[in-house]
């Protein structure tokens, strides 16, 4: 099933009690074709939630169905078509990444030519080209994870669960990671879920976010609709120095709310004529308008705001 294909994953008051903790308490959730960022603290059930629908682990009670098929029943079917990278380091160090991803790849059932064709593909999306004949014990936390994401998608899964495929990496190899995730899902066509215990780091690039906590669901809806506009533009002139100011003590003068926003102004739009306004005080001080731009709710705010973020 490809993205927007109806829901990639669904579960049903799905429980799972471990024997003094129960991690999955009843969550009812559906997580639609595209990239879901599943976000939840440390121990709110995220890889117990992918190792039940993976069928590696069985539930207590409740129902889930991945791509369709159940996990209880059909395991070793959803493992064929749904890729894992998961959390924790699982690669063997003294094994190249081409010959690990190679050897998944054949596992996976592709042929020799067809595993071998796929896996300098996928090692090259993921950025891993030198190296890639290289021991992987010798890789960085980046090299690693890069090396664990190519396994998961090197069978050309229709949907593939990453289990904080960011933990232990540097800012810079964050953004690069997740803008890989982002390619997963659009260059190969890959339903993506992936979690995080980071409310803010899924944002660019999930189109869908889920948050749990304690096993159960807090919320589910598509980032944008979480992220929604905050009613605010920020918006760029160009002229000569001083001209912010003079900018923003104008549409003051128009009756618009206005404020300095380092060299750029922040004007609240209250009403449809509002935008026009903006425009219109621009060319009547002679000014350029570089640029009017939408000013968001982060992931950040909305949960500080309900005080679910705990
Ligand atoms: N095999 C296990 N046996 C007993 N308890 C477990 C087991 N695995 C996880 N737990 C507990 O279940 C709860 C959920 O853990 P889980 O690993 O699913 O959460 P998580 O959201 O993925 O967090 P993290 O990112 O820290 O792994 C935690 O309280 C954890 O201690």
């Amino acid at each position: 099933m490809r993205p927007d294909q109806g829901f990639v994953v669904e579960t049903d008051r799905l429980t799972k009690q471990y024997p003094s903790v129960r991690a999955l308490d009843e969550l009812s959730l559906r997580i639609p074709g595209g990239v879901t960022g599943i976000v939840g603290v440390n121990g709110a059930g995220k890889s117990t939630l992918i190792k039940v629908l993976l069928g590696l682990l069985p539930s207590t009670s409740g129902s889930a169905r991945v791509l369709g098929l159940d996990p209880a029943t059909h395991g070793a079917q959803i493992r064929a078509v749904v890729g894992y990278m998961p959390e924790h380091d699982c690669l063997p160090g003294d094994v190249s990444a081409a010959d690990f991803v190679m050897h998944m790849a054949m596992m996976s059932g592709l042929p020799r030519t067809a595993a071998r064709e796929r896996t300098s593909e996928v090692l090259r999306h993921v950025g891993l080209d030198e190296e890639r004949h290289r021991a992987m014990g010798g890789y960085s936390t980046g090299m690693k994870q890069r090396a664990k994401l190519a396994q998961a998608i090197v069978h050309d899964p229709s949907l593939v669960f990453l289990d904080e495929p960011t933990n232990g990496l540097d800012p810079r190899a964050r953004d690069d990671m997740l803008d890989l995730i982002s390619r997963v899902g659009s260059d190969f066509g890959i339903s993506v879920a992936v979690t995080s215990h980071l409310l803010g780091e899924l944002e660019r690039t999930a189109d869908h976010i889920v948050v749990i906590d304690g096993g159960r669901l807090l919320r589910s809806s598509s980032t944008a609709e979480l992220t929604h506009t905050t009613g605010t533009v920020l918006v760029e002139v160009l002229g000569p120095s001083g001209s912010d100011r003079r900018y923003g003590q104008a549409l003051i003068e128009r009756g618009l709310q206005a404020w300095p926003s380092g060299d750029k102004i922040q004007v609240r739009i209250d009403r449809p004529e509002a935008l026009d306004v903006v425009r219109d005080v621009a060319v009547d001080l002679g000014l350029g308008l570089v640029r009017v731009q939408e000013i968001h709710h982060t992931l950040e705010e909305v949960f500080h705001r309900e005080g679910a973020a705990r």
